[in-house]
């Protein structure tokens, strides 16, 4: 199949198998319990911090998001992604604008089959404005709202506010689940950098040979995805590595614990591998909420989680710079491996860490 250019041709050992087996998905949590102020919420927390420990990935149901809030922005995202690329182009993603659209996204340095379009919940954000360690200087990342269709910037703005109260939710619960306070971790979203994505992977004439994402951990704290009826995520099941499907069920939200929560818990919680299939003959949309803290966040792991016989397993590293270093690399291609957790890991893989810091110079 000559049809799919080089540049999104994944490794052979890194193709999607298209055929499955029906295998054990990730757990459903149901969190009406939340609207009940009287409800008691101790076999939610223990659901929650099984499925954090176990698995990375767990799907939640009556989460109190509107599904018109959610619908809405799903039609403004397909009317979006529906114009022509030069329309698109208009409010494109490069080196000074951090946000808007974008289609050449690189994972792991093969080329994503997708478009996408970024919008940070604050607007403006605050960010460093280079990785460069020394360089003390900070910018401003602003939203770029296309003109058509003309209701999306509300449509977002409106979701995005929602979603910002339902990952609150989960941090409280995720804090209460490794025995922290409710609001351990609500100060470092004060001056947030989360952003949201619209991705639109459209049809494919080789998903055997390209992913819509490749495989990958996603780098913030938390995220919230809402994905469409199609299909397409797979997540690296902890208790054998195998890939399995996250088949999608109506109205419910896909959690993910990111690399941060894997740092403040000292690895008591795992950011787990995902990666998304395309499919030859359906276009498919998600939309991830990157819960991210202020970029000056100094990420390590937690005191009370550490102790003489669990002592930290991370060095502290700063997300603002973290952050910009991944962005750069989406505009030039690196020929290291990009920046990752795991070059922060004390002890184990200490001669990483200079490959790792080459990137910023
Ligand atoms: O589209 C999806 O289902 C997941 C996308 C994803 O993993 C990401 O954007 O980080
Ligand atoms: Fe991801």
């Amino acid at each position: 199949m000559g049809e799919v250019d080089e540049a999104f041709v994944q490794a052979l050992e890194h193709r999607p198998k298209l055929s499955f087996t029906e295998a054990e998905g990730i757990p459903l949590i149901d969190l009406s319990v939340l609207a009940n102020p009287n409800g008691n919420i101790d076999k939610l927390v223990s659901e929650i911090g099984n499925a954090c420990k176990n698995w990375g990935f767990f799907q939640v149901i009556n989460h109190g998001v509107a599904l018109e809030t959610r619908q809405k922005v799903e039609n403004a995202s397909r009317k979006f992604f529906a114009q022509t690329s030069e329309e698109k182009r208009k409010v494109s993603r490069d080196e000074k604008r951090a946000l808007g659209y974008y289609d050449t996204e690189h994972t792991k340095n093969v080329r994503d089959w997708k478009e996408v379009f970024d919008f940070s919940l604050q607007d403006p954000t605050l960010a460093p404005a280079s990785p460069a360690p020394d360089d003390k200087e900070i910018t401003e990342w602003h939203n770029q709202w296309p003109d058509f269709p003309p209701e999306i910037r509300e449509a977002c703005e409106e979701y995005a506010k929602e979603l910002e109260k339902l990952a609150y939710k989960l941090m409280e619960l995720i804090a209460l689940s490794l025995g922290l306070p409710e609001n351990r971790f609500n100060s470092f979203f004060e001056d947030q950098t989360t952003f949201l994505r619209l991705n639109h992977y459209p049809p494919c004439p080789s998903p055997d040979l390209a992913l819509g994402v490749g495989r990958h951990k996603d780098s913030g704290a938390l995220t919230v995805l809402a994905q469409d009826d199609v299909g397409g995520l797979e997540v690296k099941r902890k208790s054998d590595g195998e890939w399995v499907l996250v088949k999608p069920t109506p109205d419910a939200f896909i959690i993910n614990v990111g690399d941060i929560i894997q740092v403040w818990s000292n690895d008591a919680y795992e950011s787990v591998e995902h990666r998304v299939m395309v499919n030859s003959e359906k276009e498919r949309f998600s939309v991830p909420f990157f819960f991210n803290p202020a970029h000056y966040t100094m990420v390590k792991p937690l005191d009370e989680l550490t102790n003489e016989k669990n002592p930290p397993k991370y060095r502290p590293y700063n997300w603002g710079k973290f952050i910009t270093t991944r962005k750069l690399s989406n505009f030039k291609k690196l020929d290291v491996e990009n920046i990752q957790i795991y070059h922060f890991k004390l002890q184990e893989l200490s001669n990483k860490l200079e490959g790792a810091l080459s990137i910023n110079s």
